[in-house]
């Protein structure tokens, strides 16, 4: 995964793309944890191996094995697949990501949207990524990347140069927590991000619950 990050950071440069980082001292948990992000487009690999700490693997969907060269990377760089559409599939390997997070001490960085969103906000939290963290008892990490709306235009995929804010915040700890706290975990969560994600991105979240920039 280090020769796939090297490579990869220097995507922006091409594209004309930079990051302002802030809060890495975070994933300083001393431990294990669960990293959780926002989920926009594929411009959001050059977002992951900007900050990607080392030990740390991804969870994908499982039809990303099956893409050629670009599978095969994602698998010698240690990237986990989960199907999907199948929750008690997904379970069992997230169960068994649970153990081997503890017994090989690797961070797993997991898209909680679980698809990639780019309507200006965050879709609903699956609850996997919560689970997880609650079953291998270690924090849960959320990083927020701002919206690319400012400089990608998802329908015609074509973007100008950009900057994206990026900001990891503080850690949340399970220990303690049990299979009941998921959904509480998971809601807390997601609504730190969701605050996070209209600032770092100078968007408004409207009373009735969307948002807006505050330029209009
Ligand atoms: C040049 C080449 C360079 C290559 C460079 C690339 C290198 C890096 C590659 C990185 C690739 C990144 C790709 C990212 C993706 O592919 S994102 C899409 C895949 N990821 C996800 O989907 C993760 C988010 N999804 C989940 O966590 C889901 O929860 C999932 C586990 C998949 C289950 O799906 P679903 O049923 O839809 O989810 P729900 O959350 O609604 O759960 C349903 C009920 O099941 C309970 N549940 C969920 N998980 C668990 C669990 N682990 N244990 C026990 N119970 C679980 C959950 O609580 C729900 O029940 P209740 O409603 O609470 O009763
Ligand atoms: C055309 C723009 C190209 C920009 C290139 C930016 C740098 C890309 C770096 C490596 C390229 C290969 C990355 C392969 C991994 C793709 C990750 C991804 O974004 O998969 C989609 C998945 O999460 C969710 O799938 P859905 O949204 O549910 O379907």
């Amino acid at each position: 995964m280090r020769i796939i990050k090297t490579a990869v950071k220097t995507f922006k440069y091409l594209y004309g793309l930079r990051f302002e980082v802030k809060g890495l001292e975070n994933f300083k948990v001393g431990s294990p944890c669960v990293i959780v992000s926002n989920h926009q487009s594929i411009l959001d690999m050059m977002g992951l191996m900007e900050i990607l700490p080392d030990g740390c693997v991804q969870i994908a969907k499982k039809e990303l094995l099956y893409t050629g060269s670009v599978g095969l990377v994602m698998y010698l760089g240690g990237v986990i697949f989960i199907n999907r559409k199948s929750t008690s599939n997904a379970k069992m390997v997230m169960a068994d990501v649970a153990k081997t997070m503890l017994s090989e001490n690797v961070m797993v960085w997991i898209y909680p949207e679980g698809t990639r969103n780019g309507n200006g906000d965050l879709l609903p939290f699956k609850k996997g990524a919560f689970h997880l963290a609650i079953q291998a008892q270690v924090p849960v990490v959320p990083v927020v990347y701002s919206s690319f709306s400012s400089f990608y235009d998802r329908k015609k995929n074509l973007f100008t140069s950009g900057k994206i804010r990026v900001e990891v915040l503080e850690p949340i700890e399970t220990k303690g927590l049990t299979p009941e706290d998921v959904t509480e975990l998971t809601n807390r969560c997601y609504s730190t991000m969701r605050e996070t994600f209209f600032r770092l991105s100078g968007l408004v979240n409207e009373p009735n619950g969307s948002a807006r920039t505050h330029l209009q």
